[in-house]
This record gives C-alpha cells, structure tokens and sequence, in this order.
C-alpha cells in the first residue's frame, strides 16, 4: 500500500458530466448541440483532481460502476490520485450540463445513481479505515447519496473518523446533511440554497444566513463557509464573519465551481493560511472553475491572480 495521502475524499455518488453546449437553448425545440464534452467527476472526485493539479498527494474512495469506470481510472493515473473506489455492478450515472452561450445560463440534469451501493458498504468503510490507518488526516465527504444508503451515512462515517482524530469536510445537501452536523464537522460549504432547505426559509440578507448558520450548527463546526453564486461566499467562525466577493469573474461554466472553493480551503488550509486569505484563495480557486467548461481549473497562477483581485469584507 503507498504511503501518504493526507486528503482523501469520498464521493458516493460520482458522475460522468456530458457537458453539451447549446447557443439559446430552449425547452420543449429541437436544439442543436455546438460542441459536447465528458468528465469523470462527482463533488469529492473534482475535489481530489484540483487538490491534485496544486500538487497535493490525493487518494478517493466511494462507489464506481465497473461498466463505466474507465474515465475516472484514465483521470487519477492522470494526476497520480490514489484509487480506492470500490467497484460495483453497473454503470455510474451520466449528469448532464447544458451550458448556452448566449443567454449565461447552465441547465444541470442531475441522475440519481447507482442502487446497489449498500453491497459495498462493508468495503467501503474498509477502505476508509485503511486510509486512516495509513495516514490520511482530512477526509472530504461530499456530494448526493444514491438509492439505498441511509441517510445517516454521512453521520456515522463522521463520528467514526472523529473517534479516530481524524478532519472532515463535509459538502452535503438534505436529510443527509442535517442528519450530519450532529455528528460535527470540522467544515462545512453549504450554498444559501442548501442551508436555506436545512432552515426550511428563504435566507436572503447576510446577517440571516449568519444567524441561521450559526443556529443549525450550535458551535460544533469550526469553519462555515456558505457560498451564494455571484454574490460570493461567507467564511464563519465563532470569531470571525469574512465576506468575500469575487470580481471580474467571467463565467463559462459554473459546474464544479462550489468544490473548487472546498479544493482552495483544502489547500488554503495546508498552507496555514488566516482566514482571510483563506477566503481570497478559496475564491480564486472558484473562479478559475467558472472560466472552463467541465471541472478543470487554469494555471496555478491564474488562480492566484484572481485571488488577489477578490474583495474581502469583515462583518
Ligand atoms: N455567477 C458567478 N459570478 C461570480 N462568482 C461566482 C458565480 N457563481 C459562482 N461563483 C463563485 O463560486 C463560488 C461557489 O459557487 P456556488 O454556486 O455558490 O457553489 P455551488 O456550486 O456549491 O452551488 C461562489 O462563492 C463564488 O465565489
Ligand atoms: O452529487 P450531486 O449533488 O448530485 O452533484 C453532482 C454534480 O456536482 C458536481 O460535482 C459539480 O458540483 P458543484 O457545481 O457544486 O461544484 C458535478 O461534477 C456533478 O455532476
């Protein structure tokens, strides 16, 4: 077994995204499709590839349908990501994005997955304690559940890896995420729309998504950071509430935006950087996503670029 991952993260419900563009689509015509493309992804697995392309030492585990596997293989012998997916009968799913052009609208048809993961319970929490047992000290949790795993998952693999000193990220949405703060997360990124379901109201100001941030969470999270699309993120700590507005951003795909901004904590974090930069960078890795089609991310130096551009606020 090869030592050294630090960060692993566990995607449950990988994707293939097809991302298809489409100048002016329109609902319920005939559309012709300008340019297509494919990439294995799914939130953990983006994650682990744009930690991987900032020269992190990266290993992911969840499930992957043996019929389909060979995009999320070719892109982790790619950038050297450790693979420990448990394979399963079946097909992955394929997510499609409909990006078009001219109206800056992108359309996710999400699918629901696999319906045999519970079979590879057992190995999967296998292959998460060899993990811990080998080294690996942050743990991302993210994305959708498929069919047929309880909604406590998230919470159970979170007490087990806190029983173990471990660090969880968790970026989750639903049943399954509420059912997971009580377990504690070190960190959590929601968007406002995610923590809005949680909260069962509309969050619209600042100051309510803060309160209501705070509220759900009872100080058992130590970073909370909510992302809000163009109106950038909120990074808060029990001391501290940091706005940071991105600027200039030029949008051509907004698909992988929200696990870059985990990626740039990730490795904002590695880098031992106070919250505010933490912020700038977490925003400049988000940026970088935006400006390609499918989860890739530009040049390191393009990312810092952009976060040296991004505007952050104390409130
Ligand atoms: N249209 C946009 N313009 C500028 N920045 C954006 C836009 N959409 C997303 N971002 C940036 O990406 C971050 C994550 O995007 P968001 O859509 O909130 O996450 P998620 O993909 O998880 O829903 C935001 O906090 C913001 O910094
Ligand atoms: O697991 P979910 O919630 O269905 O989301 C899966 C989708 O999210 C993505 O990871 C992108 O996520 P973000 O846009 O939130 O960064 C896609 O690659 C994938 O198709």
């Amino acid at each position: 077994m090869s030592a050294g991952a630090k960060i692993a993260t566990v995607t449950l419900n990988p994707a293939i995204d097809q991302t298809i563009q489409i100048p002016n689509f329109a609902m319920g015509e005939v559309n012709r499709v300008a340019s297509e493309q494919s990439d294995a992804g799914g939130k953990g697995v983006n994650v682990a590839s744009f930690l991987a392309q900032f020269g992190h030492k990266i290993a992911v585990t969840g499930f992957l349908g043996k019929d389909n596997a060979h995009p999320f293989e070719q892109l982790f012998g790619r950038l050297n990501i450790d693979d420990r997916f448990v394979r399963l009968a079946g097909a992955t799913r394929v997510n499609i994005k409909i990006v078009d052009p001219d109206k800056q609208e992108i359309t996710d048809i999400n699918a629901p997955g696999l319906t045999n993961c519970a079979e590879g319970l057992a190995a999967l929490e296998d292959a998460i304690d060899q993990l811990a047992a080998n080294g690996t000290e942050q743990f991302v949790l993210a994305g959708s559940l498929p069919a047929g795993l309880p909604q406590t998952i998230y919470r159970d693999l979170i007490s087990h890896l806190k029983g173990l000193g471990k660090e969880v990220i968790l970026d989750a949405s639903g049943p399954s995420f509420a059912a997971a703060l009580d377990a504690g997360p070190d960190i959590i990124k929601p968007n406002v729309d995610e923590l809005s379901e949680l909260v069962g109201r509309n969050l619209k100001s600042h100051e309510e998504i803060i309160t209501a941030a705070r509220a759900v969470t009872g100080g058992r999270v130590g970073l909370i950071v909510v992302s809000m699309g163009a109106d950038g993120a909120l990074f808060i700590t029990e001391e501290d509430v940091l706005h940071a507005m991105p600027k200039g951003a030029v949008v051509k795909s907004t698909v992988g935006a929200g696990d870059a901004m985990v990626a740039g904590i990730l490795h904002s974090r590695s880098e031992g950087l106070p919250l505010a930069d933490l912020a700038r960078l977490a925003t400049g890795f988000s940026l970088g996503a935006l400006g390609e089609i499918g989860p890739h991310l530009p040049a390191q130096e393009v990312i810092k670029a952009f976060a040296a551009d991004v505007v952050i606020e104390k409130l």
